[in-house]
């Protein structure tokens, strides 16, 4: 088991610990909705002042009891291994997609994923740092199914075409090649026809004391 920054396991008694997860992935899904629904509201001035309070308030309740980190790394009940704070996949981050990342059987890795108004940069597009966050995160998981699970060393990124919010996409990517502790490994997000709009190179190295399925 790996706990990011020293972070202390789960409070929660393995008994309840599947309700309590689904319990987060709810509330962080709810926070992606207030967020989509700040960055895009026009209601008037004291209406936002009033919901300002509200939101002090609620964020004092979850503040009554903090962990020292966000949920890390860990085996789900289903052997998959899951991490509910990551930036991209977790499901009780707010700030993530979240990414739901599936595995083919030729150890190569797909995402379907629809980036939402919060993610915009360019006016009516997807900034260009969030694509290569999704990218980032696809890039490391092939390289993770095929056997060589690292850190980014380097990542390129060729935006071809730029990214479109609320539509639906696909992020595909795959293990090219390894040497040692290094491995390279290629993706892209695409429209559903198979346009690429940004494409991606990686160098992952795999720090020496980690195993095939990560650190250990
Ligand atoms: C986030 C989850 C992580 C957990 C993963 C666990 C299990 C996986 C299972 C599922 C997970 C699925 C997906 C998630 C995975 C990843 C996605 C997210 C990844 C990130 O978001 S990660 C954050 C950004 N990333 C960093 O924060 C790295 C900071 N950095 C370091 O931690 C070290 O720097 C390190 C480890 C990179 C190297 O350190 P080191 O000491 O092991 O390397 P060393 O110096 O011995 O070099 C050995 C050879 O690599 C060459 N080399 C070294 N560094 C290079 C570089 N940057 N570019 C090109 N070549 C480089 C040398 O030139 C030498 O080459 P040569 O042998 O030919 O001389």
């Amino acid at each position: 088991m790996f706990y990011y920054g020293g972070m202390t396991p789960d409070l929660a008694s393995a008994g309840n610990a599947e309700a309590r997860q689904a319990a987060l992935a709810t509330l962080g899904g709810q926070t992606r909705e207030l967020i989509d629904a700040v960055v895009l509201t026009d209601v008037p001035e004291d209406e936002i002042t009033a919901v300002t309070a509200e939101l002090a308030a609620l964020t004092g309740r979850l503040r009554t009891l903090q962990r020292t980190a966000p949920q890390s790394f860990e085996a789900g009940p289903d052997g998959v291994p899951r991490h509910p704070g990551n930036a991209v996949i977790g499901s009780a981050n707010p700030h993530a997609l979240p990414l739901i990342v599936e595995s083919t059987p030729e150890r190569t890795v797909r995402a379907e994923l629809a980036f939402r108004p919060s993610h915009e940069g360019p006016p009516g597009w997807v900034h260009g740092g969030v694509s290569a966050m999704i990218l980032d995160h696809l890039l490391g998981h092939a390289a993770a199914v095929a056997g060589s699970p690292g850190m980014t060393g380097t990542l390129s990124v060729r935006y071809r075409r730029p990214v479109p919010y609320g539509e639906p996409l696909l992020a595909t990517a795959e293990h090219t090649r390894s040497e040692g502790r290094k491995t390279w490994v290629e993706g892209r997000i695409a429209l559903p026809d198979g346009t690429v709009l940004v494409e991606a190179t990686g160098l992952f190295i795999t720090p020496s004391g980690w195993g095939r399925s990560g650190p250990e």
